[in-house]
């Protein structure tokens, strides 16, 4: 279990707990009220600061009960936070529902951190990519939908 150095920037922050030993989200609480439209996003404050060990990353996932019960997800999800970053952990929530506002308040948990160890990569340019199974086929090419590909193909992407 790795330890994670905390800030409480907010005298209302929560420190994040698992609800569950074994969980891998440790759930996040924000320190505000707030009500969202249909369609409206909020950058709701934890109150809390964070040194995260070099090698780690927290990715900002939101919860799946939210989720299902409001509509409620992540703009930019899964949010990282760096192992770098000492400013306050913020969470970019949208409403997706397209009928209901939603109604959170101080305290109540609206996002969950994932812990993870992280690599960063030596970035190497050469002629050709080794060959591969799968080779360029993405985006669906193994099948299983009903709705037609779309047919037009909006990449700029140049070979
Ligand atoms: O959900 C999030 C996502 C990011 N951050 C913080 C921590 C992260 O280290 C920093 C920058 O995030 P990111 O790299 O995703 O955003 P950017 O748009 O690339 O900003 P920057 O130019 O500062 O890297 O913002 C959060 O608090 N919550
Ligand atoms: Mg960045």
């Amino acid at each position: 279990m790795v330890e994670i150095s905390l800030r409480r920037l907010h005298p209302d922050a929560v420190v994040p707990s698992y609800a569950h030993p074994g969980d891998a989200g440790a759930d996040l609480c924000t320190t505000v009220d707030v009500r969202l439209a249909p369609g409206e996003r909020a950058l709701l404050p934890t109150g809390l600061a964070m040194a995260l060990p070099e090698g780690y990353v927290a990715l900002v996932h939101p919860r799946s009960g939210l989720a299902a019960r409001c509509g409620l997800s992540i703009v930019n999800t899964p949010g990282t936070v760096d192992a770098g970053y000492r400013g306050e952990v913020k969470v970019l929530l949208i409403n997706l529902d397209p009928r209901e506002d939603v109604v959170l308040g101080k305290g109540d948990r609206i996002a969950q951190l994932v812990v993870q160890r992280v690599e960063q990569a030596r970035f190497v340019e050469v002629e050709t990519l080794p060959g591969s199974s799968r080779g360029e086929g993405g985006y669906g090419s193994t099948g299983g939908f009903t709705t037609p590909a779309p047919t037009t193909d909006t990449s700029e992407t140049t070979r």
